[in-house]
């Protein structure tokens, strides 16, 4: 907003005359402001010349939008128009030429959205993507179950540096009730996010465990995975009684129906969980007779405790972690996998099935029931400061509960 030539040229000297006298001066931010929001020019044609030729050399970074940017390209003759992330990019490329360090193009002006930058993203890896909640944005039980994801709206802003690009990427938030799209459009699984934010370290200790990580790589030692799915076989009947709990305290139909199939879903999981035991030489008979270890003992008593003292809701939050991170562990493999030289080994990893289980479309009908569960309940019953604390507090409580139940097989060596 220095409106005029004769003001920039000022602040242009100034400038330079302290980067003359001193060594060690701050970095120059210029943000080029040459044209309002409702589209009045606040720069002078020629002061816009000064301020390319005197003060983007002197800078550090130029905080470009994208009006702006045209602008300031089409005074150096190159006619732009900025409508994709191409384009973006492409201009802070020219941008740079203008002699600053960096270009920061903001991309308020543009609608983007993920498919636009996963895009750009695999035609150029020299390209570093910055994603805002990266590990929400990372969920992948979030983005196969919010189909609508694909569409929503994103804000991209560019950094070029001489030798980088980094896009920073967040979603769009509309600051008008005027326009654009609501809360349930733009985020169809408020609740679990929330959930899976408020213990976000936790969380990931649980789906990102060292016990998945070697169990994908094909390296987990036979006595851990052993351990592991007899001990699990012990913790489904506590899930699968849990389920039973819910059914009693539900009142609708439709709550009693999705309680009873998730019954189904963990019967169904027991059936595969024995055929898999087989295979590796367990019998029913030896499941009979494993005795339970205290991480499963103190996973299922919670589970049934947590039923017996509450409401229906609190019960399927205790019951949510099991259900959603186990799927998560799942889809993240599958997904690690298809990558080109992966870390997740596929091909003769003996532990291929239970990758293919929890990733496969029955697991993951099972999760979209849960996913559609717990919204449910918070839009029909919302909850009060105290209850809504008290949700996040039993999810917490299973993820840790469940990532001691991977620590518990794994530290058996
Ligand atoms: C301990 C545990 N957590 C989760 C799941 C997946 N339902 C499971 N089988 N076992």
């Amino acid at each position: 907003m220095l409106f005029d030539a004769a003001n920039t040229r000022a602040v242009a000297r100034t400038l330079k005359s302290h980067y003359a006298n001193a060594s060690d001066i701050p970095p120059l931010v210029v943000d080029p402001v040459c044209v309002s929001t409702s589209g009045h020019t606040l720069l002078a044609p020629d002061a816009v010349q000064v301020l390319i030729d005197e003060l983007c050399p002197l800078a550090t970074l130029i905080t470009p939008n994208k009006v702006e940017a045209e602008l300031l390209l089409s005074q150096k003759g190159v006619s732009v128009q900025i409508t994709s992330l191409e384009d973006m990019i492409s201009a802070s490329e020219k941008l740079l030429a203008l002699g600053s360090k960096a270009v920061l193009l903001k991309g308020g002006h543009v609608e983007l959205t993920l498919a636009d930058v996963e895009k750009v993203a695999a035609a150029r890896i020299d390209i570093t993507v910055v994603r805002e909640e990266l590990l929400l944005e990372n969920m992948e039980i979030l983005k196969v179950h919010e189909k609508d994801l694909e569409s929503r709206l994103l804000v991209v802003d560019v950094l070029r540096e001489a030798e980088s690009t980094t896009l920073f990427v967040s979603p769009r938030i509309e600051s008008t009730s005027t326009h654009g799209t609501g809360p349930t459009a733009t985020n169809p699984h408020p609740l679990t996010r929330i959930l899976i934010k408020s213990a976000a370290k936790t969380w990931k200790d649980y789906v990102e465990h060292d016990f998945v990580k070697q169990l994908a790589q094909g390296t987990l030692p036979r006595e851990c995975f052993l351990h592991f799915i007899k001990q699990d076989y012990l913790y489904l009947k506590y899930y699968a009684r849990a389920y039973g709990l819910l059914v009693a305290k539900s009142s609708t139909y439709s709550s009693i129906q999705s309680a009873t199939q998730t019954i189904v879903n963990v019967i169904n999981e027991v059936a595969t969980h024995k055929a898999f035991c087989a295979q590796w030489g367990i019998t029913e008979a030896d499941l009979a007779a494993t005795p339970e270890s205290p991480s499963t003992t103190a996973y299922g008593a919670y589970l049934l405790d947590t039923g017996l003292q509450g409401d229906s809701a609190k019960l399927i939050m205790a019951l949510a972690a099991c259900l959603l991170g186990y799927g998560e562990v799942g889809l993240w493999l599958k997904k690690e996998a298809a990558k080109p030289g992966s870390w997740v080994k596929l091909e003769g990893n003996v532990y291929l099935r239970w990758i293919e289980d929890y990733s496969g479309e029955v697991y993951q009908g099972a999760v979209k029931l849960g996913l559609e569960t717990i919204e449910t309940l918070a839009v029909e019953d919302p909850p009060n400061a105290h209850r809504f604390k008290e949700w996040c507090t039993v999810w917490e409580k299973c993820t840790r509960l469940e990532r001691g139940f991977w620590d518990a097989s794994l530290n058996l060596l």
